[in-house]
């Protein structure tokens, strides 16, 4: 089965937490509470109907940026790049427990997170995509290749999810290149039918 991590989205169809009730439907096991735009105060009514749900699922939860949120609520973790809090503050303030993801779309950026303790890296954008603004470089297969190898020669050992823009499609090529799960968004939440579509990729070979 494919790692899989749902980045929630608020669309014209759904709200943040129906994207994530319905990947957890489907059988997705990671839910990142995304909420770009939205206030605390809403990320964090958003995040205490999604933790139950959660838990209902056996489903991991981690919010995107929030980590003193991440905190009060006890979720699972938190996913922070370059603009957020970093990583060793993150983990000085949550402990061990807590799972902390950086993001990084450089070997640089890479090194740095996994000195700071990261527990897993989301790496991209794999292409442009809508649901973020101010996107870094598109990496495309060749920047995963190039990144995952010099990973390798330097005996740098971390989860790899990658992000951005991935269709149902571009999945085995991506997970060729050797990183270990796929964010995805807009893939899902595009599709007819979003419960259906996250069984068709978890279900990928
Ligand atoms: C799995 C994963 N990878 C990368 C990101 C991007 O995080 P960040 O660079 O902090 O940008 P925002 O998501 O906060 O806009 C992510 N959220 N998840
Ligand atoms: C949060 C984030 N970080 C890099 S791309 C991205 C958005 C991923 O969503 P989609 O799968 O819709 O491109
Ligand atoms: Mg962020």
């Amino acid at each position: 089965m494919v790692s899989l991590q749902f980045i929630t989205h608020q669309t014209e169809r759904y709200s943040y937490l129906e994207s994530a009730r319905m990947a957890l439907e489907g059988g997705c096991k990671w839910i990142q509470l995304r909420m770009k735009e939205a206030p605390l105060e809403e990320v964090e009514a958003v995040a205490l109907q999604l933790k139950p749900l959660c838990k209902e699922h056996e489903a991991i939860l981690v919010l995107d940026d929030h980590v003193e949120l991440a905190r009060k609520l006890e979720v699972d973790g938190v996913h922070l790049g370059k603009k957020d809090m970093p990583i060793d503050q993150a983990r000085q303030i949550l402990g061990e427990a807590f799972i902390i993801g950086g993001t990084a779309n450089t070997f640089e950026d890479v090194v740095q997170h996994y000195r700071a303790g990261a527990d897993y890296l989301g790496i991209g954008p794999f292409r442009f995509t809508t649901t973020k603004k101010n996107l870094s470089p598109v990496l495309g297969l060749e920047g995963y290749s190039s990144i995952l190898s010099q990973m390798k020669e330097a005996n740098i050992e971390i989860p790899v999810v990658a992000i951005g823009g991935i269709t149902y499609e571009d999945i085995p090529a991506i997970l060729h290149t050797g990183v270990n799960g796929i964010a995805l968004s807009g893939t899902i939440l595009g599709a007819d039918n979003p419960i259906e579509e996250t069984r068709r990729i978890l279900n990928h070979a």
